[in-house]
């Protein structure tokens, strides 16, 4: 199984006086796709920002292949780790190949070129995610679920051996989103994702940490995470969850809140 192995200890998060996180820890093994899920300002994107060396623990560690990240010298990292995150910069003056070939910098020398063979990586990774015709495209013209294809592409080319997503399918159509976790399910890499839609986690993912208030609260399998208790206790949601007749991944869905609707009033025309 190809990818690195990913161990976050007891990491603490802080900025200023606010704690981010507090005393996280997870795996992800060579090979496996783990789920980040949790509400709004459970502390995901701060754990991803973490692991790709954006913010610095303020104890714990994270260590990819045994390595502790934090200590390792920036280039050494990039070669193993490629980040798609959510807060990218958008006036960026390139054609979108350029920014994708962006992604072999950290396994080039300064001057070097791109060779024949990093334009094919670039061509096929631009191909995997349904990017290839915007290839000659300004990057800063294209819509945000262009742009976020791009950048996934751009992680492709690095090659990584640990990949960190923060959301990347929050701005994509629905068949762009199941492509682009069809290629991350199939990649010879390790995969960190977080995720809003819970079905997509479920559909998607081998196993999902749940984040609530920046500690982890849940983990395992989708199947024995994704319960109505769970969802209830960490959302404040009711929700019925099923296996899928053909897929056997848990299937949630949500009931209204908020108590019955009342009944319409009479049209005016009607009544
Ligand atoms: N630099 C910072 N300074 C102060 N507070 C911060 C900082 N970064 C994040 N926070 C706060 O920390 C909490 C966790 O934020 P984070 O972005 O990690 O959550 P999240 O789970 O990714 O949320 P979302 O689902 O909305 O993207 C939030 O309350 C956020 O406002």
């Amino acid at each position: 199984m190809k990818g690195s192995r990913l161990v976050v200890e007891g990491v603490t998060l802080t900025a200023g006086a606010r704690r981010l996180a507090e005393d996280v820890s997870l795996t992800a093994e060579r090979g496996e796709v783990v789920g980040l899920i949790g509400p709004n300002g459970s502390g995901k994107s701060s754990l991803l920002r973490c692991v790709y060396r954006i913010l610095r623990p303020d104890s714990g560690t994270v260590r990819v292949d045994g390595a502790d990240a934090w200590t390792l010298p920036v280039r050494q990292v990039a070669r193993t780790l490629a980040a798609v995150v959510q807060d990218a910069a958008t006036d960026v003056d390139l054609a979108v190949r350029e920014v994708v070939a962006m992604g072999r910098a950290p396994h080039k020398r300064l001057l070097d070129g791109d060779t024949a063979d990093d334009r094919r990586l670039i061509a096929s990774s631009l191909a995997a995610v349904d990017a290839l015709h915007l290839a000659d495209r300004p990057y800063d013209r294209l819509s945000g679920g262009e742009r976020q294809r791009v950048l996934v592409a751009r992680a492709l080319t690095q090659q990584p051996a640990l990949l960190v997503l923060d959301e990347p399918t929050n701005h994509l159509d629905i068949r762009h989103q199941l492509d682009i976790l069809g290629v991350l399910r199939r990649l010879p890499a390790t995969v960190l994702v977080a995720l809003h839609d819970l079905n997509l986690a479920a559909g998607f993912c081998d196993r999902l940490y749940v984040l609530c208030d920046g500690r982890v609260v849940a983990s395992g399998p989708p199947a024995d995470v994704l319960t109505p208790a769970l969802l209830q206790e960490v959302y404040g949601v009711d929700a019925e969850v099923a296996v899928h007749p053909r897929t056997g991944t848990p299937q949630v869905t949500f009931l209204p809140g908020g108590g019955p609707r009342p009944p319409a009033a009479p049209h005016p025309a009607t009544g």
